[in-house]
């Protein structure tokens, strides 16, 4: 079984992606930590953002295994990503890693923007989880402030909606809802109730 999940920053993919994959015995791959960890490696060289070349050699040497999302969380990092992640030859080079670990068994949750409509398409299940900007931004700050930082809630707020304007204009596999999957808003739920309601979902998909 293959569940997708996409959505805009700070929704709660991960947050989900990890407990389903919990819940029903399977791998997870988040893969914005991909796109980051090319982007980390660029930032601690001092290479421009724009050199393909690089970034494409920098993803056919990622270990997945070695992602440090502590480091990669930072905010910095997440914008840095979103800018490389406009690149075609790039992309298609992380999407053969993030689709080579979603066919080894015993299936994968896998969360990012692109996984129900070009990383697998034929997914058992697709989830499409949003939540109002403003509740997206307050959940990352709180976030944020208890890792110690605080970047301040109108800052993040900004930041989160020109990412996800990037990322939904871009004209390489923009973020998209896939016309199969389900939408799940959780801006009025608790993380317990989103969770619930992601179970329904795939339970429903999977016929149990
Ligand atoms: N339904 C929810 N209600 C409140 N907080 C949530 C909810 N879902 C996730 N969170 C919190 O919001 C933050 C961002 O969630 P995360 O799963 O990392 O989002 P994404 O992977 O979409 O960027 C985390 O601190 C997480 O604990
Ligand atoms: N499948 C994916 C995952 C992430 N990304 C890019 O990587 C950036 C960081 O993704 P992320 O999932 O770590 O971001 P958050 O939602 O955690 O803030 C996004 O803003 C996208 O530009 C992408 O283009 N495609």
């Amino acid at each position: 079984m293959i569940i997708a999940i996409d959505g805009p920053a700070a929704s709660g993919k991960g947050t989900l992606a990890r407990r389903l994959a919990d819940h029903f015995g399977l791998r997870h791959l988040d893969t914005g930590l991909t796109y980051r960890a090319v982007a980390a490696a660029l930032l601690a060289n001092g290479l421009p953002l724009g050199d393909e070349s690089v970034a494409i050699e920098i993803a056919q040497n990622l270990d997945l295994a070695q992602m440090d999302k502590s480091i990669l969380a930072a905010h910095e990092i997440g914008e840095a990503a979103s800018r490389i992640a406009v690149l075609g030859g790039l992309r298609e080079e992380l999407v053969n890693l993030q689709r080579r670990f979603a066919q080894t068994p015993p299936g994968a949750v896998l969360d990012g923007r692109d996984i129900g409509t070009v990383v697998c398409p034929d997914a058992t299940v697709k989830l499409f989880v949003t939540a109002a900007p403003e509740a997206r931004a307050r959940r990352r700050t709180d976030e944020m402030i208890s890792n110690g930082k605080d970047a301040g809630y109108t800052s993040v707020l900004d930041d989160l909606k020109r990412r996800d304007e990037r990322d939904s204009q871009r004209t390489v596999a923009p973020m998209k809802q896939a016309d199969d999957a389900v939408l799940l808003d959780t801006t009025e739920m608790d993380i317990e109730s989103a969770f619930q309601a992601a179970v329904d979902i795939v339970s429903r998909a999977k016929g149990v």
